[in-house]
């Protein structure tokens, strides 16, 4: 049988009964063939939803082989923010070396990312790094007017152009972006970039499975055949004909909501594997953007264990009780590190010898969450077999499907995101944009 990642909710049980979770059953499935039947709010952006299935062969294979021109660069900079880097940079990261930016011996280029912020520090640094170094660019905007890449982009841009002449920088930009609007559209179209499209219905966070994802994520020396199966299985048990015992995705919707009612108004997503700290990250913008609205909404936060726990562990076990933590464990690692024995003992730590590394994190984490039960902290467990591109897929999907329904059990949009534009108004007023004269006027007073 296929391995397959799981869902315990042992440890929530004390809180919220089985019975109160099995009574939600009907409507998580009701809400599930809502999102098939295309019939809910949001539904002109349901893409995602039979993605992984749909990608063909050929598809993946193109994705490739532009990496693969990509690979030759010592650097490839990824441009974008929120939906547009999150997806790649949570994958590359859970799959790469810890120490990968320190690697000698190549295999890889060394993936960075500019766009996500406004660093004028952080560009600097970036473009004194890049001197003297091949270097390429995948410039990602969904809109292609979002305001941080662009900005990156056209610095970015020089940067390559005045090292190697217009003609080679570009063959080493790619830019992937709306089908047929935006500023980047644009720009592609006249500079001949090769260029891939983001559908119309898959909205920015929804799009780690598009080259969106998949490009970045390729050039980086990963299997984004493997990501794609690993979505694809997902895909087939989160269906609405999978009954509810076996849908991971209705149970984890229906729990979280139910916690939800009785309090515990922010989640915070564990790992206990610090490969995993910028998954929580694209899953901090997909249960945020999607649920956080109509003033409702759980507040995703994350978590770093057990480096967190010498930090907001204290918190955790006896602060404010709105609490739940959904843990993502993964069961195996992938390399061997034993406690080796020391004659002296003098760190008391001889118990140990022959134990190996992992195995003192799992009893961390299994004595975490005793405690934090204990603490009055519900507790939903998601464990992965291995950190793998099959599983990261697994994952990927069952979060995007679980967001769905959850965000429709909210009685929520989960597929639009009008909060985000607020600063950018702003930001735009501030700054005397064209085409905001009159707001430049408007909060020049307030200020
Ligand atoms: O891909 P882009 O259009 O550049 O958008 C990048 C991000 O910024 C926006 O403001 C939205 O809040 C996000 O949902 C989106 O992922």
């Amino acid at each position: 049988m296929e391995k397959v990642i799981s869902l315990n909710l042992d440890k929530v049980l004390s809180f919220v009964g089985k019975a109160e979770i099995e009574g939600k059953a009907a409507l998580a499935k009701q809400y599930n063939e809502v999102l098939h039947k295309g019939s809910g709010k949001g539904n002109d952006f349901l893409g995602w939803l039979n993605l992984p299935t749909s990608i063909t062969a050929a598809h993946l294979e193109d994705i490739q082989a532009t990496a693969n021109t990509l690979r030759q660069c010592e650097v490839v900079v990824v441009v974008g923010i929120g939906g547009s880097y999150l997806g790649a940079k949570a994958v590359i990261e859970a799959l790469s070396n810890s120490f990968d930016w320190l690697q000698k011996d190549r295999k890889n280029p060394v993936v960075v990312y500019a766009g996500q912020n406004i660093g004028e520090d952080y560009i600097a640094e970036l473009l004194a790094f890049l001197k003297g170094k091949s270097f390429g660019i995948i410039n990602i905007s969904k809109s292609g007017t979002t305001t941080e890449p662009a900005l990156a982009f056209r610095i970015l841009k020089k940067e390559l152009e005045d090292s190697v002449g217009k003609e080679v920088a570009k063959n080493r930009i790619v830019a992937v972006t709306d089908a047929a609007r935006g500023a980047l559209h644009t720009l592609a179209k006249k500079e001949g970039y090769k260029m891939y499209v983001i559908p119309d219905n898959v909205g920015g966070r929804f799009s780690v499975l598009t080259p969106v994802g998949l490009l970045p994520i390729a050039v980086a020396g990963f299997d984004i055949k493997k990501l794609v199966e690993g979505a694809a299985f997902m895909e087939k048990n989160t269906t609405p004909d999978v009954p509810f015992e076996k849908n991971l995705a209705e149970q984890y919707a229906v729990t979280r909501n139910e916690l939800y009612k009785k309090g515990k108004k922010i989640e915070i997503l564990v790992n206990f594997n610090p490969k995993l700290h910028f998954f929580a990250e694209w899953w901090k913008q997909l249960y945020g953007e999607s649920e956080g609205k109509d003033n409702k909404g759980i507040y995703p936060a994350a978590v770093d264990f057990t480096t967190d726990l010498h930090s907001m562990g204290q918190w955790i076990q006896e602060g404010e009780r709105t609490i739940f933590e959904t843990v993502i464990s993964v069961a195996n690692a992938h390399q061997k590190v034993e406690v080796p024995a020391d004659a002296e003992d003098l760190d008391g730590l001889n118990f140990l010898v022959g134990k190996r590394v992992d195995y003192v994190n799992k009893m961390a984490e299994l004595g975490t969450q005793l405690a934090h039960v204990d603490g009055g902290v519900p507790n939903l467990k998601i464990e992965v077999p291995e950190l793998t591109e099959y599983y990261l897929g697994q994952l990927i999907y069952f979060f995007e499907k679980a967001c769905g329904i959850s965000g429709y059990i909210l009685e929520v949009n989960p597929f639009d995101q009008p909060g985000v534009e607020a600063y950018k108004k702003n930001m735009f007023a501030l700054l005397n944009k064209p085409g905001f004269e009159k707001a430049h006027e408007e909060i020049q007073k307030r200020l």
